[in-house]
């Protein structure tokens, strides 16, 4: 989840119009909501008739390869073929920082909104990584209650090491059932006692839920102040710290509220893993298997010879399932950054999932647990359209179980509550339930409302309680 366990501290014992642009030469930037509410009622649609024919049609999610740099290799033109060579080799050859340990550098293309993502152990301990990416002279860290013992003391000496920056904080609650409007309002409050101006930088310290809600922050904030992304969850390393989906959810419907923000870059200490908690650590692995899914085989492959080493945190293996995970998000994220076609795909599993986080109450199922049950259920549905062979729903199943992730929904959600709350999904259009599917072979998937609704329902009847 973007949520509640994550980082049990130590002291608890324990070990969220495509097409690519490319920039050549450019070096490297509460509870449930009654199931008898109808979230029908709040769904609505409204867009452009060129674009609903658009998203009407199903959406293939083919797009070429984007940048992967080692550092010191960040100029120059983009090496197309590089990120998919990655995928089938064994973990690349990495460069080595200034601390002298592994470090990659990802770059997400979007023109002058470019930025990159640095991957490496010990990241946090190089502070001038960070600060090249504050342009004004104060930050405003925003953390939780888990995260702030951990890691809060060695962010701000990160950022004040040299005495250029004033740095203040604010620590939220922990947890998917904070990812609140109420809770948000608390970064605002602090910002403004802090007479912080248009020129400071939000820094999110943390899981899903805090890089979301500051992210969120930092663009309403005096209309919009720059951002900084500092994930410490498998989660928000793999997913939500990319590509500038920011917001809070909704009583009605997950992450409901938002905007579009890009960071000026990602930090990816992946050291902060290692105070992760087991189930968090395969909550955020659900969707490294998402990738695998919709455009990656390869890397379903590998995840299948390698999930007890990704369970056991062997520091190569997680450095390359976070770097290939941030490969495939930065080329989508490229291709299409406000979702108007292909960015879909990375909804595989999240309309049954995000049915499931609401239905449940924010905080009952971590985010990666929905969306594990809702990346099963979407096979099942794509088996009986005869758009899969069985196979890879098989081999879905046996991953994910492998990765000690949920396959079946709480027995609490009915095939109604499944369609009530499904139908305030954002991949609506003109009231039509649009879904991620499987179809081809292993890597293939479409985003579509042009299917069998009986088979919809089968697939509920399969998994929900009569
Ligand atoms: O970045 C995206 O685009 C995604 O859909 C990634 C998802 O894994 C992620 O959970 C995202 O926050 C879901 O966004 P939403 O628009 O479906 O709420």
């Amino acid at each position: 989840m973007r949520g509640s366990l994550q980082h049990r501290q130590l002291r608890a014992n324990d070990s969220g119009c495509c097409g690519i642009r490319t920039r050549a030469g450019l070096p490297g930037r509460g509870p449930a909501p009654a199931a008898t509410r109808s979230p029908r009622a709040a769904a609505s649609c409204s867009s452009q008739q060129g674009q609903q024919k658009q998203q009407q049609q199903q959406i293939h999610a083919t797009i070429p390869a984007a940048r992967m740099e080692t550092a010191g290799a960040r100029a120059g033109a983009p090496r197309r073929g590089a990120a998919l060579a990655a995928a089938v080799a064994p973990p690349a050859a990495a460069a080595a920082s200034s601390s002298g340990r592994v470090m990659k550098t990802v770059e997400v293309d979007l023109g002058d909104r470019s930025y990159p993502i640095y991957i490496g152990q010990g990241l946090l301990n190089q502070g001038e990584l960070l600060r090249k990416h504050v342009p004004g002279k104060r930050v405003l860290i925003v953390t939780n209650e888990t995260i702030a013992p951990l890691y809060l003391d060695r962010t701000i000496k990160a950022l004040t090491e040299g005495g250029a920056l004033q740095v203040d904080s604010v620590v939220l609650p922990d947890g998917e059932e904070h990812k609140s409007m109420d809770v948000l309002a608390l970064v605002w409050d602090k910002a403004l006692e802090a007479r912080l101006d248009r020129g400071t930088t939000f820094l999110a310290l943390g899981g899903g839920v805090v890089g979301d809600m500051t992210g969120f922050a930092a663009a309403c904030y005096q209309r919009g102040v720059h951002f900084v992304q500092v994930p410490t969850t498998v989660m928000s390393q793999v997913d939500s710290s990319v590509g500038g989906k920011t917001g809070v959810n909704h009583p009605l419907g997950k992450n409901m509220i938002g905007a579009f923000y890009q960071p000026r870059c990602v930090l990816i200490d992946t050291d902060t893993l290692n105070t992760l908690p087991p189930r968090e650590l395969a909550s955020g692995i659900s969707e490294i298997v998402k990738y695998g899914l919709i455009r990656d085989a390869a890397l379903f492959d590998w995840l299948e010879a390698n999930m007890p080493k990704l369970l056991a945190r062997d520091p190569e293996a997680v450095a390359y399932a976070v770097e290939r995970s941030c490969v495939n998000k930065a080329e989508v994220v490229a291709a299409d950054e406000r979702e108007g076609g292909v960015r879909a795909t990375l909804n595989l599993g999240h309309t049954f999932g995000h049915a499931i986080e609401t239905g449940c109450g924010y905080g009952t199922l971590l985010h990666g647990e929905a969306v594990s049950i809702g990346m099963v259920m979407a096979a099942d549905m794509s088996v009986r359209l005869g758009w899969i062979d069985r196979s890879i729903l098989d081999r879905t199943r046996a991953l994910l179980l492998a990765a000690n992730l949920p396959v079946t929904p709480p027995a609490t959600m009915t095939a109604d509550m499944f369609k009530d709350l499904m139908a305030v999904d954002k991949k609506v259009l003109a009231g039509k339930l649009r879904l991620v599917l499987l179809k081809g072979p292993l890597g293939g998937c479409v985003v579509t409302g042009d299917f069998d609704p009986a088979k919809l329902d089968e697939t509920l009847a399969e998994f929900c309680a009569k």
